[in-house]
């Protein structure tokens, strides 16, 4: 499976250009590169500009969706979507939208753990679904957003629950890159899944996002590995038949005795 990840400097506040930016970025790289799965980061129509978060967002089934979709049948790539924020009777949420090659959404979640530290709280409203797995490319996945990357029951509920890949999307700060490498890597090495994970550059209000997009195999090798600061395309091949291996040689995963936790 051919998998493209956009390590995006997203313009905050500016929905418009960002969605010019993902429209080229994917007729782009559907041409140069012919992946299987397109991958975007966290908030990439709004980016962090919460205090004009319920202006900017999208509303449900909006034009993001729309363009997403049109866009994903046009390239015959499946579009693991990162994140957006949509206008919901609840208040904004922050999204994470799959949606396959025939243009048809085949996932959602909304972030379940708003972060203090960017006052996602004041601004938007928590999911109340938890993340679930669904199928793509015959194979099991899951999908989670950012600070969630924290919460180390939602990846290994996903595991339990049959995925074998692990999406992240971020705008994960620059002062704390060394806890999104190791958490990412750890999801990966403990739930014996690919992880991969869609991360932001450039700055909003002072604060520098880190980069360091990634794939990382269930052995916890890194496949590839964004720059900290620059935007790119990331590529990387993923061979699913590798989760089975390492889980039939290591089967931690086999021998959990949650009931002795
Ligand atoms: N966008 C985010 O969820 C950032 C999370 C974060 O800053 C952290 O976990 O540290």
């Amino acid at each position: 499976m051919k998998i493209a990840i956009y390590q995006m400097d997203i313009q905050a506040g500016k929905p418009e250009t960002n969605r010019d930016k993902v429209q080229q970025w994917i007729k782009s790289v559907a041409e140069r590169h012919r992946p299987d799965v397109a991958v975007l980061p966290e908030m990439w129509t709004t980016g962090y500009a919460l205090s004009e978060i319920a202006q900017l967002a999208d509303e449900e089934n909006g034009q993001t969706q729309q363009m997403l979709k049109t866009l994903a049948k046009e390239h015959r790539i499946d579009l693991v979507a990162g994140s957006i924020a949509v206008n919901t009777a609840e208040g904004v949420v922050n999204r994470t939208l799959t949606i396959s090659r025939d243009g048809e959404v085949i996932h959602a979640y909304d972030k379940i753990h708003l972060v203090p530290m960017l006052d996602e709280p004041r601004y938007l409203a928590a999911g109340k679904e938890k993340a679930s797995p669904y199928e793509l490319q015959e194979t099991t996945m899951g999908s989670f957003i950012c600070y969630d990357l924290r919460f180390p029951e939602i990846a290994r509920s996903l595991a339990v629950n049959g995925a074998k890949v692990i999406y992240v999307f971020g705008e994960w700060p620059e002062a704390r890159r060394d806890h999104w490498d190791a958490l990412l890597r750890a999801r990966a090495i403990e739930n014996q899944s690919f992880v991969v994970a869609a991360g932001a550059v450039g700055s909003h209000d002072g604060s520098n996002f880190s980069g360091h997009s990634t794939v990382i195999s269930p052995w916890g090798n890194v496949l590839a590995l964004g720059s900290p600061d620059e935007e790119e395309t990331l590529v990387a091949n993923i061979d699913i038949s590798e989760v089975d291996e390492f889980r039939e040689a290591v089967p931690a995963l086999k021998n959990r005795l949650p009931a002795r936790y």
